[in-house]
C-alpha cells in the first residue's frame, strides 16, 4: 500500500525490481521500521532474479543489490537485520544449484513477513497487561499495522487492550513535518473503530497537563543496548513531557529492531531529510523561500526517560543494558549480532 496518498485514497503499488523497492522505501510509500525489512528483503529476491548463472557472479549481484537496497533510509536497524538474514541464509547454501537458492530466499522472506506478523501480535499480548481501563494513550508517528506486517508495535498494544474489553482513548500527535499521526495512525484506528483524537505536535503538553494522558506508547527504530531509542522525531521531546507530568512511558519494538552492537545511542545514525519537507509540506509552501531549515527525521529518547520496553519476548523493565540482555536472550558481544550491511 503506497502510504504517501493515504488517507485520501487506498491505492497499491507493484514493485518489479531492487529499484522500484528502493524508491518506495526512500520515499515512504513502504515506512515504519518491521515493514521496510520486509519490504527490502522482498528486494533481494526481486533483485536476483536476473543474476547470472555462475556461483561467484550470483553472489556479487547478491551483495549488491543488498548494500543497494541499505542505501535506501539509514536508521531503522531492521533494515539492515533483514538484509544480512538474507544473505547469511544464501551463504548457508553456497554450492547448491542457485534456482535453489533463489527459492530458499524466496521462502526466508516470506518467514521474515509471517515471524513479524507473530511477534506484533505477542508485542501487543504482552504490552497489554500495561494499560489500564479507561485510560488515555498518546502515540507519535504511526506504529500500526501499516508499519509493520500486521497489528503494529505500539497500536498492536492498543488493539489487544480494546480486545480485552478495556475503554481507551487515543491521542495522535499528528508528526511533523510529514504527519504520519495524521495521515496513518487516526486513519488506522478510525478504520479500528478506536475513539482517537488528533492532536498538534506542540499540544501534548496542554494534553497532559489537562490530565487525559495515562501512558504514553510509541515504536522505535534503533534500541542501542542500554536502551537509548531512536524513533520519530519529536518522540525525545514527549519523554520529557511524560516524565515531567508522572506518565509512564513505553516503547514497544521487536528484537529486530535492537542494535546490540551500538553501546549508546549516540552511536545510531540519523537521517537527515529534504528540508521542502519542512518548508512545502505536501507541495504547499510555507516558509520564505530559501530559508535555512534543518530536519532530523528520528531523535534519540535516553533509557532513563522510558518506563519499559515491550518486546516480543516480554516487558523490559528498568530499561538498561543487562535487563535488555536477559530478556533477549543472547550475550551483548555473542555470535549472533547483526552483520550490519552498511550504516
Ligand atoms: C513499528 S514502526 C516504528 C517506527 O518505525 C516508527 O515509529 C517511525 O518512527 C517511523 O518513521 P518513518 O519515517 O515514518 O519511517
Amino acid at each position: 500500500m503506497d502510504q504517501t496518498r493515504l488517507p485520501r485514497e487506498v491505492v497499491y503499488r507493484e514493485c518489479h525490481d531492487e529499484r522500484a523497492v528502493w524508491e518506495a522505501i526512500k520515499t515512504l510509500q513502504v515506512r515504519g521500521a518491521p515493514a521496510i525489512g520486509i519490504a527490502a528483503a522482498y528486494g533481494v529476491c526481486l533483485g536476483i532474479k536476473s543474476a547470472p548463472d555462475d556461483e561467484q557472479a550470483f553472489f556479487q549481484r547478491l551483495d549488491e543489490v543488498a548494500s543497494y537496497l541499505a542505501s535506501s533510509r539509514p536508521t531503522a536497524v531492521n533494515l539492515f537485520w533483514a538484509l544480512d538474514r538474507m544473505r547469511r541464509r544464501a551463504e548457508t547454501l553456497r554450492g547448491q544449484p542457485l534456482d535453489l537458492i533463489r527459492k530458499a530466499l524466496l521462502e526466508e522472506v516470506r518467514a521474515i513477513h509471517e515471524e513479524d506478523r507473530a511477534l506484533c501480535h505477542a508485542i501487543g499480548r504482552w504490552g497489554e497487561s500495561l494499560i489500564e481501563d479507561r485510560s488515555g494513550i498518546l502515540t507519535h508517528c504511526n506504529a500500526g499495522g501499516l508499519a509493520t506486517a500486521e497489528y503494529g508495535t505500539a497500536l498492536a498494544v492498543i488493539y489487544e487492550a480494546v480486545a480485552k474489553g478495556k475503554r481507551v482513548h487515543v491521542f495522535a500527535d499528528e508528526t511533523r513535518p510529514l504527519l504520519q499521526g495524521a495521515r496513518l495512525t487516526a486513519w488506522e484506528l478510525k478504520a479500528h473503530g478506536i475513539p482517537v483524537t488528533l492532536i498538534c505536535d506542540n499540544m501534548a503538553a496542554e494534553v497532559m497537563k489537562e490530565g487525559k494522558v495515562q501512558a504514553v506508547i510509541v515504536g522505535a527504530d534503533r534500541i542501542a543496548a542500554n536502551g537509548d531509542t531512536a524513533n520519530k522525531i519529536g518522540t525525545y521531546g514527549l519523554a520529557i513531557l511524560a516524565r515531567y507530568h508522572r506518565i509512564p512511558f513505553y516503547v514497544a519494538a521487536p528484537s529486530s529492531t535492537f542494535d546490540l552492537q551500538l553501546s549508546h545511542g549516540g552511536l545510531i545514525p540519523i537521517e537527515q531529510r529534504d528540508p521542502r519537507e519542512v518548508t512545502s509540506p505536501f507541495g504547499i509552501p510555507i516558509a520564505p523561500e530559501g530559508i535555512d531549515v534543518y530536519n532530523p527525521a528520528f531523535d534519540v529518547t535516553p533509557a532513563e526517560l522510558i518506563t519499559a520496553i515491550i518486546c516480543e519476548k516480554g516487558v523490559i523493565r528498568p530499561v538498561n543494558k543487562e535487563t535488555i540482555a536477559a530478556i533477549l536472550g543472547r550475550a551483548l558481544a555473542g555470535p549472533e549480532r547483526a552483520q550490519t550491511v552498511v550504516k
